[in-house]
């Protein structure tokens, strides 16, 4: 399907819009999107019934909106089935959405694990949500993020594992890509984008063997004119749609 971009300018401007003008509240707008990423997740890796074969989940999340996302859509895969989720969540955000969202998670008996956790959860790992930045990522990566990209690439390599970026893949430029000013994820390429309210340029980067849904249906015909992007035809009551 062609659709159209936003800039990383814009994409903020949008944001801050939706906000204001619109009047939605970001725990609304959070929790659309992370039951976006969520939905996107069980359309193209739905959970295992055979005890064998359960799906694991590891959802690494940043410290801004883009790991609200990942805490959302953490508590929707536990809804949808997906019994094995573990976050790790190393700068926790002390504002009261996060903390909530937090104590949400906590109550589902979702565990947060720690950095000692971390290359046992990768190992055990089959599906790994990617929910640490989003378009206000400013290279270069600090740490621990830097460390934590890379180990998470080298787990990419074994054939089970497959990572789902949440609105951009952490690291690449929303413009651009991948770049030099963030060495650690040159060769990043996620096999899910779940893109937010409007793919950003960098999405046009992704390999197209790469698997590309769209979420967070939030937005009127006439804000999208406004703001030049395309509302695709979600299906029916379906939060996302398939781009490629
Ligand atoms: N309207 C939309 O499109 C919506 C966007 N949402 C999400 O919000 C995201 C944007 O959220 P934010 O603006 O909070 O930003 P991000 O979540 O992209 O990241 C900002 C955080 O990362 C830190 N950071 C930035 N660069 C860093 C670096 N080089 N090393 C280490 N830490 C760094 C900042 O200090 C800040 O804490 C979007 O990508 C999307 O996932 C949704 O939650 C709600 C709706
Ligand atoms: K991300």
């Amino acid at each position: 399907m062609s659709f159209k971009v936003i800039a990383a300018k814009q994409a903020s401007l949008l944001d801050q819009e939706l906000m204001s003008t619109m009047g939605f509240s970001i725990d609304q707008l959070m929790e659309l999107a992370g039951l976006s990423v969520a939905q996107s997740i069980y359309r193209v890796y739905p959970p295992t019934t055979t005890p064998s074969n359960k799906s694991s989940c590891l959802v690494l999340c940043g410290p801004g909106n883009n790991g609200g996302d990942g805490l959302v859509a953490a508590r929707h895969l536990k809804l949808f089935g997906y019994n094995n989720i573990q976050i790790y969540y190393p700068k926790p955000t002390n504002r009261p959405i996060f903390t909530g969202l937090v104590t949400q998670l906590q109550q589902f008996g979702i565990e947060f694990i720690d950095s000692t956790q971390l290359s046992k959860s990768f190992s055990q790992s089959n599906l790994i949500i990617d929910a640490l930045f989003g378009f206000s990522f400013k290279p270069p990566m600090r740490p621990p993020f830097n460390s934590i990209i890379s180990e998470m690439l080298k787990w990419q390599l074994e054939q089970d594992k497959k990572i789902i970026a949440v609105d951009i893949p952490s690291g690449w430029d929303v413009d651009l890509g991948p770049t030099d000013a963030c060495p650690e994820i040159a060769n990043y390429q996620p096999d899910l984008l779940v893109s937010l309210t409007a793919p950003k340029p960098c999405s046009l980067k992704l390999n197209k063997s790469k698997k590309h849904y769209l979420g967070g249906r939030f937005i009127s015909k006439q804000f999208a004119e406004k703001w030049g992007i395309d509302v695709p035809e979600y299906p029916g009551v379906d939060q996302v749609v398939q781009l490629q």
